[in-house]
Order: structure tokens, then sequence, then C-alpha cells
């Protein structure tokens, strides 16, 4: 349960009275299924791994972290995954939103799933057409790497990618390696704060988050509101497991 008051998920925007850190940074995070976002996601937040699989339908998930000495609300959506459909990339339509929302966007594949790097490209186009003109950071992460034996993706095929695409790329393991995701995420963060200074005569005014609000439709509708009792029941569900294992020996 430690785990759980560690990280806050949130159902609303910080409002105008939000008193917390004068910024809020917003990643959304996409990709195929099963890739690994939701562990990437739980381990940047938390430093645990979820060993257990089950499909999301899109988790919002807050916490302030320091990032270059400043105290920040780090917001990041976890997303349905994408599919490639005979027409072309099937997106559920919480991801478009997803995407709008954004500060800045993690793309997830894994070394071990060809069509999940085959998705990248086209999940690329979606996020500079949703930026008009103004996309937003980008940064490629290749998921799964300690799974050497189940490899279908080269690891020279993920930098190349990441540089035709123009974004920075990290090739981790959720599972094995806390350092590697928080690493990855940790740079995005630092990128974004530089880019967008934190607001100086209005301390409740969120810097990265206007300059956001210009290449956002006031009609977008908000990312999917995050679901506590999911994420509690997958935890009880890991340590159940964990505990018939060590049992059983
Ligand atoms: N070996 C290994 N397994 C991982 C790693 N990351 C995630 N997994 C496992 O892969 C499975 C899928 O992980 P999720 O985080 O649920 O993947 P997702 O992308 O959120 O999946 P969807 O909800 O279907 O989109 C789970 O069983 C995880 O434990 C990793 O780095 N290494």
């Amino acid at each position: 349960m430690r785990l759980i008051q560690n990280m806050t998920t949130i159902s609303e925007y910080p409002t105008p009275e939000y008193s917390g850190p004068s910024r809020t940074i917003k990643i959304a995070v996409i990709g195929g299924s099963g890739v690994g976002k939701t562990a990437l996601v739980v381990r940047f937040l938390t430093r645990r791994f979820i060993g257990d699989y089950e499909r999301n339908a899109g988790n919002l998930y807050s916490r302030e972290v320091q990032v270059d000495g400043e105290q920040v609300a780090i917001q990041v959506q976890d997303t349905p995954g994408a599919e490639m459909s005979d027409n072309g990339i099937s997106l559920p339509e919480h991801v478009s939103c997803s995407i709008q929302w954004a500060d800045a966007v993690v793309l997830v594949y894994s070394v071990t799933d060809r069509h999940s790097f085959d998705l990248i490209d086209q999940l690329h186009q979606l996020v500079v057409r949703a930026g008009s003109g103004n996309t937003p950071p980008v940064i490629l992460l290749a998921n799964k790497a300690d799974l050497l034996h189940l490899r279908r993706v080269d690891t020279q095929q993920g930098p190349l990618l990441a540089g035709a695409l123009g974004c920075s790329f990290y090739e981790v393991s959720a599972s094995e390696d806390y350092n590697q995701v928080h690493g990855a995420f940790h740079r995005l963060c630092c990128q974004l704060a530089k880019q967008q200074p934190a607001p100086a005569s209005n301390p409740t005014q969120n810097s990265a988050s206007t300059a956001t609000e210009k290449r956002r439709s006031p009609l977008i509708p908000r990312p999917k509101s995050p679901n506590m009792q999911d994420l509690k029941r997958r935890f009880k569900q890991a340590l159940s497991a964990k505990v018939r294992t060590v049992t059983s020996v």
C-alpha cells in the first residue's frame, strides 16, 4: 500500500486556486498494446514494477518531482494500446485526446514485438499533425530490453528511427532497470522545463500548459479520469501472486 501512497491519481486538472508547484508538465504515453506503457509509467512514478498484465483503458497519474531544483507537478496519461488494422492504424479516441492534451509525448514499442515498432512512424505522424506546426517534444522508448531471447527489433533500428523522426531514443527495461526509465522521463521533463521557463509573476499560472493551450482546441475532451480502484486491484493481484509463489517453494 506504500506504493499507492507515493503516487496519486487525479480526477481534475489543477484549478486557479491550486496552491502546489508553479508548473505542471503533462506527458502522454502512447504505443501498441502490451508494450509496457503502464509498467513504464508506474516504474517512473513509484520505482515499482507491475508484473501482471491487464489491458488498460487509460489512466492519468500525478506526482510531484524535482526538475532542475524546481518542484514540478507531473501528470502522466497512460493510454490504451494502438493496433494496426487493414485500413491503417486503429486508434482509441482516448489516444487522440491525450496527444492534444499533452506537453510532451513518449512513444513506446517493445523490442519483442515487431508490429509495435512498425506503428511508431504512424503514431509520430499523428503527434505532428495534432501539433499543427507546433510539435511537442517526443521521445522514443524501446522497452523490454531484458528479453534478449525474444528480441524482434534489432538494436540499431530504434536509434535510426528516432533519428529520422528527430527525437531522442532510449532502450529500457521497465522490469529490470528503474534508472533507465527514470532517466528517460526525467530528461524529457528537463527539456520541457528549459523550453518553457516557470512563470515569475503569477505562481499559479502553468507555463508549460499555457504554451500547449495554443495548439489545443477548446472542444477537445479531457483525457479519461484515473481508475484508482483498478490500480489497487492490480497491485493486490500481483502481491497475492508473489505470496503464492513464496509459500509454494
Ligand atoms: N520482461 C519484461 N516484461 C515487461 C516489461 N515491461 C512490461 N512488461 C510486461 O509486459 C506486459 C504488458 O505490460 P503493460 O504495462 O500492461 O503494457 P501496456 O502497454 O500498458 O498494455 P495495454 O494496456 O494492452 O496497452 C505485463 O505483463 C508486464 O509485466 C519489461 O521491461 N520486461
